[in-house]
């Protein structure tokens, strides 16, 4: 089973991912930012990067399908609701959130947006989507508290338009998401890292999902 977590930059995707997995005894494949050659340049002069660095992510983000393929084959002699792959963000929102933001925000010009469209839709006719997705949704100031606390130097530039863009492409995103299952967790008031109560209750959330699943025989 393939579970995929999707939200803004410091929605709490990856902190989410590790507790799922050390939780349920999950694999988990990350977003690798130590070794970007693109992102504190991307951050630094949008419209000079942002082409380079949405190739490197696609590509990046299309050998994690590889991998997810590869681990479910795996596992296949199992129950398939007792292993499954956690991704943390999908090579959709590359395409539908981050390259058309900056697409529409003039980072990026028509002919680099077109071919980089036609990179992505020809990747996606070989992308399986995920068995549930998980979209952590956060307003601005829970968003900005959490790049302040993590402390990367190259996002702490990041503007609030930036932000409030991605989010407005990510609830689009979500609302007419049709690939698959979708849960929605608003996390404004949710603290699953330091409060307990709250992770037994995402876990309650995806619980429901999969007992749902299963009964569909996915
Ligand atoms: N397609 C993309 N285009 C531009 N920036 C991207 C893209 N995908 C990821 N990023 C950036 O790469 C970095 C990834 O960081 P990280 O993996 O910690 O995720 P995050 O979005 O901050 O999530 P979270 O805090 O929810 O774990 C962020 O700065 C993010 O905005």
């Amino acid at each position: 089973m393939h579970i995929a977590i999707t939200g803004n930059i410091g929605a709490g995707k990856t902190t989410l991912a590790a507790q799922l997995a050390t939780y349920y005894g999950w694999d988990v494949l990350y977003e690798a930012v130590e070794g970007n050659p693109y992102l504190a340049d991307f951050y630094d002069d949008m419209p000079r990067w942002a082409f380079n660095l949405q190739v490197y992510f696609l590509n990046s983000r299309f050998d994690q399908v590889r991998k997810i393929r590869e681990i479910r084959k795996a596992h296949r002699h199992v129950n398939n609701y007792t292993h499954a792959v956690i991704q943390d963000r999908t090579i959709y929102e590359d395409a539908a959130i981050f390259a058309r933001n900056l697409r529409e925000s003039g980072s990026m010009t028509e002919r680099d947006y077109e071919t980089y469209q036609t990179l992505f839709e020809n990747m996606k006719s070989l992308v399986r989507p995920p068995d549930l997705m998980i979209y952590l949704r956060a307003d601005l100031p829970k968003l900005r508290a959490q790049i302040r606390k993590r402390g990367r130097l190259f996002e702490q530039s990041i503007s609030d338009e930036y932000l409030n863009s991605l989010n407005r492409l990510y609830d689009e995103f979500s609302a007419a998401y049709r690939e698959g299952p979708l849960l929605v967790l608003d996390v404004n008031e949710l603290d699953y890292a330091g409060r307990p109560d709250d992770f037994a209750e995402v876990v309650r959330q995806i619980d429901e999902r999969l007992v749902a699943l299963a009964g569909k025989g996915n």
